[in-house]
């Protein structure tokens, strides 16, 4: 049963009070508790104040005649997915283009869903490209994101209401939030998510991708990248439903596979052997945090099994951290996740910490880059689940022989000789173009902020080319390195004769 409209804002809520016309809200019992906002709160920081000079101001005149004239899809703060700010749009009342500010929010209702919790239901017919709702919460940075993240899941929460906004800022609707926190997630989406600029701030709207009529539930395809963590099972009802949320996520794909009883492609003894310290120098994810990435898929187009409408996927890119764990990996009849195949998991690996450094500064550039193409790819904290693979298992043979691995900080100290300083050199330079990378990275980051809200499109091209060159350099600077390495540890082991092996391999005499 309903309880009556109300509304709850709370004294540290940053936003001011309701404004008239703005939709009430209607809270069911039995809601878990939240407190609802019409405004993002920011913690740590406050909300950036315009001055004057950057108020992007359009060109629009209003025309009795033709209201699309204030501010349709013809002005230019629109086409930009800016909003015009109140005061300054030649077009005063007329204008159309402050939706967020006014909560232009078009008319829904929570219900509680079978297995998804609640969700959110129109109320009226949503014409495809309306903007519905935004997706409000606390305005926290990555640092509070990772902790909060964390402590979520001790708490045993179940749910995830932590997107991202940029790389830096994320919306975590989890104990404040607007009603947008309740859409739930589905392979075959009627809405999308776009991120707008009002008022100098990045903020989330939800928009519909197709005419929605009365009476459906929303839902956006969360595009869940998966980093390590539960596996959860995805109910949307979808037909071409992923079956888990993240599913089809490169990560989730390498990781957890999933199979049906008795395929003997994913016997333990199958798994690919590496040597991680070699092979993965930026795969460790601290095991506590799932981050949730929002991304293109362009899944086949089929039947929508509940009351949704379809439409290709197209939602911009997000992240999403979980806080979410189940005990055990999700089991479904006759569907196993490889994690409960694979006997035991190492739980990370020593890495090369300058390396990981420059990794952990330039990743969020790296994605922003990346995501202009089809496969993206999001890294946080140190490292990237791209190329996150299962670890041995304990039935697994090592690959190094005796089971010693050879770092190449190691050889060089191993080798006092012309080889070693070769090494030492090319290690110079390989530092050198890590430290150059950085120093870029720090040059242009503004300019690549500035951007970031909407794509990479806009960013100047002497900024990617700048971006590109540093990191060939770097590319080919650790190339030369490992190239050093393996020449120069191969003449030391000829020059020593042929019952020679690696040092450390316990088979020279004198070791
Ligand atoms: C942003 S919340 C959505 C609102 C949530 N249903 C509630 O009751 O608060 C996201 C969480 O809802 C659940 N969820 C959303 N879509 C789902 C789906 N298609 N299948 C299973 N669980 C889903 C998951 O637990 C997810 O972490």
């Amino acid at each position: 049963m309903s309880q009556s409209v109300r509304w709850i804002l709370t004294e540290s809520c940053t936003c001011p009070a309701p404004l008239s016309g703005m939709p009430g809200v209607e809270l069911p019992e039995g809601l878990p508790s939240f407190i609802h906002i019409y405004q993002n709160d920011f913690v740590g920081r406050k909300p950036k104040k315009l001055k004057d000079d950057d108020v992007a101001i359009c060109l629009c005149k209003y025309d009795a005649n033709y209201p699309e004239s204030a501010c349709g899809d013809r002005c230019l703060n629109v086409m930009t997915s800016t909003e015009c700010t109140r005061g300054y749009c030649p077009c005063e009342d007329f204008c159309m283009n402050q939706r967020f500010q006014k909560c232009e929010y078009a008319k829904t209702k929570l219900f509680q869903t079978e297995g998804r919790g609640w969700g959110l239901l129109a109320v009226e017919d949503i014409k495809a490209g309306q903007f519905i709702i935004e997706y409000c919460g606390e305005v926290i940075s990555l640092e509070e994101a990772k902790q909060r993240s964390q402590s979520y899941e001790a708490q045993g929460l179940r749910d995830a209401y932590i997107i991202s906004l940029n790389s830096n800022y994320f919306i975590d609707a989890t104990k404040k939030g607007s009603l947008a926190r309740f859409i739930n997630h589905s392979c075959l989406p009627n809405c999308e998510t776009r991120k707008w600029t009002v008022l100098g701030e990045t903020r989330v709207g939800i928009f519909a991708k197709v005419d929605i009529s009365a009476g459906t539930e929303l839902a956006y395809n969360y595009n869940f990248e998966w980093y390590g963590g539960a596996t959860v099972r995805c109910l949307c009802g979808a037909a071409n439903c992923c079956i888990f949320l993240g599913a089809k996520s490169q990560g989730f794909q390498e990781y957890n596979h999933v199979w049906e009883e008795g395929d003997d492609r994913y016997r333990v003894e199958e798994v690919p052997l590496y040597d991680s310290a070699e092979d993965e120098p930026f795969s460790r994810i601290p095991e506590t945090i799932r981050l949730f990435k929002f991304e293109s898929i362009n899944g086949p187009e089929t039947d929508y099994s509940q009351k949704m409408e379809g439409g290709d996927v197209s939602g911009q890119e997000l992240d999403y951290f979980s806080a979410i764990k189940p005990p055990n990996p999700v089991k479904i009849d006759g569907i196993t996740t490889k994690a409960e195949k694979v006997e035991s998991l190492d739980s990370g690996k020593s890495q090369d910490q300058d390396m990981e450094q420059t990794f952990d500064d330039t990743s969020a550039m790296l994605s922003r880059l990346r995501s202009n193409s089809a496969g993206r790819n999001f890294n946080i904290g140190s490292g990237s689940s791209s190329k996150k693979r299962p670890q041995h298992s304990p039935r697994q043979k090592k690959k190094s022989a005796g089971g010693k691995q050879f770092h190449p900080k190691n050889i060089a100290d191993l080798f006092q000789s012309k080889e070693a300083q070769e090494v030492r050199k090319y290690e110079e330079i390989k530092n050198q173009a890590a430290a150059n990378l950085k120093s870029v990275y720090d040059e242009i980051r503004p300019a690549i902020e500035v951007h970031e809200r909407d794509s990479q499109d806009n960013v100047p091209t002497s900024v990617g080319r700048q971006w590109v060159g540093a990191h060939c350099a770097k590319f080919r600077a650790d190339f030369d390195f490992h190239f050093s390495v393996v020449k120069n540890f191969l003449e030391s082991a000829k020059k020593a004769g042929p019952g020679m092996k690696a040092s450390g391999s316990g088979d020279n005499p004198k070791e």
